[in-house]
């Protein structure tokens, strides 16, 4: 298991950004790493990857793989994406023609748009990402890092994430990741730190979702016009909501089963009317194709 023990970071003689910090990361957990900007998530994270050393501390327990999806990616930018996931994959000891199946099946399952053999920084942000994760998991790593990688995927692309994720913890590697929203760190994380001031402190979460159990779909609508207007919230922001979408007046909301509770009182409080409850899995994806806003 990979622990930090009393490990402080600066760079030169800045700040300490991170403060005697010890941290553990469990197998077959999903971790999720909060904090304000310029908290220090991504420094956080670059010492947990091993590509940067703490200040003073120490780092153990580093499993063989470790994939890391930096806040930056670097630019390989001349080569294609194949190309560049065929490199990646030959250092991860894969050979070329696997690496080269490989490299095209996450392509495709990330559905690249602009081409894998256009030169990486000719893509689009959203889909440089794509990359990015896509050489993270060349091979399954025991420890999967995330810098913010919800940042710039579209709706298809979020899914294929949450399997991957899933992919990992279910056969007993660690993720760690970092997100601004707390609807994402909610809905995908088994455990939370949030740093504070260069502490790393434990945050209460919900219980996690346990494996093969579908979320909850809600569905919530305006109890009309003997009523008074029901307020306006912001359902992403709710604890453990997953993705939200407007169909024919009516809310749909995905929410993680441990949070459904919290949701309900939160909309019956503002004046909503719960038009439908349940399982995502019963329910199957609604309009067949349509995506959830995340
Ligand atoms: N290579 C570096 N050299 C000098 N200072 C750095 C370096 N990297 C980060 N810092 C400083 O360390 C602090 C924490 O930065 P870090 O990028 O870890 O924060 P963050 O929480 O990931 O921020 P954000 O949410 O904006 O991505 C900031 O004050 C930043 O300016």
């Amino acid at each position: 298991m990979l622990r930090l023990a009393d490990v402080s970071k600066r760079y030169g003689p800045g700040h300490w950004v991170l403060d005697r910090v010890d941290m553990q990361i469990p197998p077959a957990q999903s971790v999720a790493v909060l904090g304000t900007n310029g908290s220090g998530k991504s420094t956080l994270l670059r010492i947990l990857a091993g590509v940067t050393r703490p200040t003073r501390g120490r780092v153990s327990g580093a499993p063989p793989v470790i994939g890391y999806v930096p806040d930056r990616f670097p630019a390989f930018d001349a080569m294609g994406s194949l190309a560049y996931l065929v490199h990646i994959g030959r250092m991860r000891g894969l050979r070329t023609a696997e690496a080269r199946r490989r490299g095209q099946q996450l392509l495709e399952r990330l559905q690249l748009v602009g081409g894998i053999r256009t030169p990486i920084r000719a893509l689009s942000k959203g889909n440089a990402q794509k990359v990015a994760l896509s050489q993270a998991i060349m091979v399954l790593p025991q420890l999967l890092i995330l810098d913010e990688p919800w940042s710039g995927l579209d709706a298809n692309a979020h899914d294929v994430l949450a399997e991957i994720l899933d992919e990992v913890v279910r056969v007993g590697g660690s993720v760690v990741f970092t997100d601004h929203r707390e609807s994402i760190s909610g809905a995908y994380s088994t455990l939370a730190y949030r740093i504070e001031e260069g502490r790393v402190l434990a945050v209460e979460r919900v219980a996690p979702r346990p494996r093969g159990v579908p979320m909850a779909h809600v569905v919530l609508a305006d109890p009309g016009a003997e009523c008074p207007p029901p307020s306006r919230i912001d359902w992403r922001e709710v604890a453990g909501v997953a993705g939200v979408r407007s169909i024919d007046e009516a809310i749909h909301v995905q929410v993680h089963p441990a949070a459904c509770d919290g949701l309900l009182m939160t909309a019956l409080r503002g004046g909503w009317s719960v038009a439908e409850v349940r399982r995502d899995r019963e329910a199957g994806r609604l309009g067949g194709g349509d995506s959830w806003a995340h």
